[in-house]
């Protein structure tokens, strides 16, 4: 699992820190974990180029600087504001013999040191051009603690921001660099320890990760395990226009944990998902979790009789148009930004811009848990615990992904996941089920729902099923 923590938090368990390590010991841990990654990924023949800004994090590129040219790196630094530059780290990367220079010109590599958790989101002047640069001439960057110019605590980049190939950052991940357009500048992360985890207090949010299957291991049926047990899931999805959404939802759900899917809808419809799918059950009947909406016709009543069964229910599409005023935390409400837009009566790009306080309006609202979908997906409860998605890939922008997402989330609350967990947990596999599709190239969404049952079994080793 991934934590990040806020701004206040981080600052307050530095600290604490501090009082044991001293500002200067966590600065040189900083510093020593940077210089570690940039030799790592930096040609040594190659020159690297540090961005220098006016606060701690210039320290902390400053040092590695110095630490670089100590061990024979070539290192030209830029220097934003040379009055206000870390005077020690300053001084060490003189004496290592670092070269400084007034702007980039053409290096490969670039240490972006502007600014870190001090920062206020948005760059002017110098750093503005310098980041422009990035943009134009794509260097290599590693950016140190976070990418300079994105909002740290929610990941909004209000103007230019540099554009990070990876960002090395301390102590813990930070909601920016996991949220929005600001995890998009971050690119890879590496988290570093400095020594101040034992510091911090409760996660801001947190991202689940492909090595958490052990979290998971009672989804594996055991021995006495059958097919109630594991859960049924109930679908209500797919009209005569979108007939497709039926089969891609029942092949989500059926890639998933439940031991059996029902499928309920007009006659027609029923006998198609019944030819594909043999094992479907048509026809209502008693289920562990509801899952209505994708492809669905216009039409509250689906959605008024799956909330008057007492399980959990996943509503998405067209049933987002039909939410009563207050739903329950055990209800899991699916959109992607236009349909959340449409839901707070707010303009789709506000919701893109800013996902995370949106998500959590709407969670609060409705009382009900919120996944919204978009290139990091981010599940919020009515309480504000919030899960981002890191899996995935641009090729999931496909007719249909939504649709077997649907499915294999309602199949994983079915077998008794709470409404936040299913929803982490389905996005993430799903992602990485995506990421799997795509070795071959653009892909059709049925084949997430084939590569699904693999990625959820690899996930789930060493915990098999006997
Ligand atoms: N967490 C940890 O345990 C450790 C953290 N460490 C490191 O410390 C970093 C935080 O350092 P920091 O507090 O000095 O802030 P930093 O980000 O360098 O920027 C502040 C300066 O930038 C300026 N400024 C800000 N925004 C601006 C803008 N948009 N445009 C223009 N100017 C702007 C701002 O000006 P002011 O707001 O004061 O006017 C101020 O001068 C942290 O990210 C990490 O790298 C490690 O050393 C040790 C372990
Ligand atoms: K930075």
């Amino acid at each position: 699992m991934l934590s990040a923590y806020r701004v206040e938090q981080i600052r307050a368990a530095e600290e604490s820190a501090a009082r044991v390590h001293g500002w200067d010991g966590l600065m040189q841990a900083a510093a020593a974990a940077l210089a570690d990654v940039v030799a790592l990924r930096v040609p040594s023949d190659a020159t690297t180029l540090v961005l220098v800004g006016p606060g701690n994090n210039g320290g902390d590129a400053l040092f590695a600087a110095a630490r670089l040219s100590d061990r024979g790196h070539r290192v030209d630094i830029a220097l934003l504001d040379h009055a206000k530059a870390h005077e020690a780290g300053l001084a060490a990367a003189r004496h290592a013999g670092a070269r400084f220079v007034e702007a980039p010109s053409d290096q490969r590599y670039v240490v972006d040191g502007l600014f870190g958790i001090g920062a206020r989101p948005g760059l002017e002047g110098r750093a503005a051009q310098w980041a422009d640069w990035v943009r134009d001439e794509r260097p290599y960057v590693i950016a140190v603690d976070t990418p300079s110019g994105i909002g740290v605590d929610d990941g909004t980049v209000p103007g230019t921001a540099v554009d990070a190939d990876v960002t090395v950052t301390f102590g813990g991940a930070k909601p920016g660099l996991l949220i929005g357009r600001g995890a998009l500048a971050s690119g890879e992360l590496v988290v570093c320890g400095v020594g101040i985890a034992e510091h911090l207090s409760d996660p801001a949010c947190e991202a689940l990760e492909l090595g958490d299957g052990a979290r998971f291991a009672h989804l594996v049926p055991g021995p006495e395990s059958h097919k109630y047990s594991r859960g049924v899931v109930g679908i209500e999805a797919g009209s005569p226009e979108y007939a497709g959404a039926a089969h891609l939802c029942v092949a989500g759900a059926q890639a998933g944990t439940a031991g059996m899917v029902r499928f309920v809808g007009q006659r027609e419809l029923c006998d198609r998902v019944v030819d594909r799918a043999p094992e479907v059950v048509a026809g209502r009947g008693h289920v562990q979790a509801w899952v209505v909406g994708p492809g669905g016709i216009d039409d509250p009543e689906p959605v008024r009789a799956a909330l008057d069964d007492d399980v959990p229910v996943l509503l998405d599409a067209t049933a987002l148009t039909h939410l009563p005023p207050r739903l329950r935390p055990d209800v899991l409400l699916t959109p992607h930004a236009g349909e959340l837009a449409r839901m707070l009566e707010v303009e789709r790009v506000e919701v893109e811009a800013d996902p995370w306080p949106h998500a959590r309006t709407a969670a609060r609202r409705w009382d009900a848990t919120v996944l919204l979908k978009g290139p990091r997906t981010l599940v919020v409860a009515p309480d504000g615990r919030t899960m981002v998605n890191t899996s995935g890939t641009s090729w999931l922008a496909t007719a249909g992904a939504g649709d077997v997402l649907a499915g294999f989330a309602g199949s994983l609350l079915s077998s008794g996941l709470d409404t936040l967990s299913a929803g982490a947990l389905a996005a993430l596999l799903h992602g990485a089920a995506a990421e799997r599709a795509a070795l071959a190239g653009p892909f059709p969404a049925h084949h997430i729902a084939e590569l699904l049952p693999s990625v959820l079994g690899d996930f789930l080793v060493p915990t098999v099923a006997r």
